[in-house]
């Protein structure tokens, strides 16, 4: 299990992170969500023992990152791929990380085989394309055989396949126990990966809970030929509406009931949709905005 509890960053007159608290359990995969410069890299970096904390703490497994004896045993982290020694082959690369961490230099190989990378072992980590080297980044956090693994948008640079792939690899990873947190600044990325989110906006936490939760929450997405008119008589009937960009509404309430009430007031619908994922990218907009933040 990861903690994070009430971790707050500034440097100098920013704030990148403020008062971030949130748990993982072991055995699901949260995605750690939000835009660019929204304190996700951050937040990771105090996770890992990278960064100190202006206030608040952090355990990996019951203990702070710090007083893990062997951390690479106990916890797999890839912050930045690009980061890699690019005069180094793949395999030598994870076979100095096996050295480090004190496990057999075999495991080099077997980690190699497991993000499919054994055909270009021997190739310069220079010469990876960066998918390759996500690739390696998870294949250098596996090496110890950890419970836990932290990623930094590992999804970056992946084209479909290498998401599959990476999906795949984390399921069953969680689906043996393991805890799993992965950042991403696109919800439609990692949407079919995690089980959880944690949305963070301008370094605060804006939305926390399961996949199914959030999409409940997201109500029913609609967009009328009059928009303010529609809004009036969304309003009217009783329903909770939240004006989003482009005319759209946010409304909390089924697709049918939005249906009915805009029907009752003669207003014509050109879109209507319940709940869906297209409907959370929305509602993760509207939470990381600046000015949501703010509010
Ligand atoms: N070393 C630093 N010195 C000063 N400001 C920093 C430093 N590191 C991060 N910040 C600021 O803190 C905020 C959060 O940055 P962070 O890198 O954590 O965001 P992020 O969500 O990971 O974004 P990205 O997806 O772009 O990596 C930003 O405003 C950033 O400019």
């Amino acid at each position: 299990m990861i903690t994070v509890e009430n971790l707050s960053k500034r440097y100098g007159s920013t704030t990148a992170v403020h008062e971030v608290s949130f748990t993982v359990e072991p055995g699901s995969i949260t995605g750690f969500l939000g835009p660019n410069g929204a304190g996700k890299s951050t937040t990771l970096r105090m996770l890992t023992g990278l960064t100190p904390p202006t206030s608040g703490s952090s355990t990996i497994a019951g203990r702070r990152y710090a007083d893990l004896p062997n951390p690479g045993r106990v916890v797999g982290v890839m912050l930045d791929a690009a980061a890699q020694h690019p005069g180094r082959t793949g395999r030598e690369t994870l076979q100095l990380n096996a050295s480090l961490l004190g496990v057999p230099k075999t495991r080099a190989d077997e980690m190699l085989e497991a993000v499919g990378l054994s055909s270009a072992a021997k190739r310069r980590v220079g010469q990876y394309s960066l998918g390759m080297r996500q690739r390696l980044g998870i294949a250098s956090a596996l090496l110890g055989d950890p419970a836990a693994l932290i990623l930094d948008e590992p999804a970056n640079g992946m084209d479909p396949e290498g998401i599959r792939w990476m999906r795949g690899l984390l399921q069953d990873f969680a689906s043996r126990g393991g805890t799993v947190i992965l950042s991403s600044h696109l919800l439609g990325e990692v949407q079919a990966t995690v089980d959880r989110l944690v949305v963070i906006g301008s370094g605060r936490i804006v939305a926390n809970g399961s996949l199914e939760e959030l999409l409940a929450g997201s109500g029913t997405l609609v967009r009328g030929l009059d928009p303010a008119g529609l809004r009036q008589a969304l309003t009217t009937a009783g329903l909770s509406v939240e004006p989003l960009h482009d005319g759209a509404l946010r409304v909390d309430a089924t697709a049918e009931q939005v249906g009915r009430a805009a029907a009752a007031a003669n207003q014509i619908l050109i879109e209507l949709r319940e709940s869906d994922s297209a409907g959370l990218e929305e509602l993760f907009f509207q939470l990381t905005s600046p000015t949501a933040v703010a509010a």
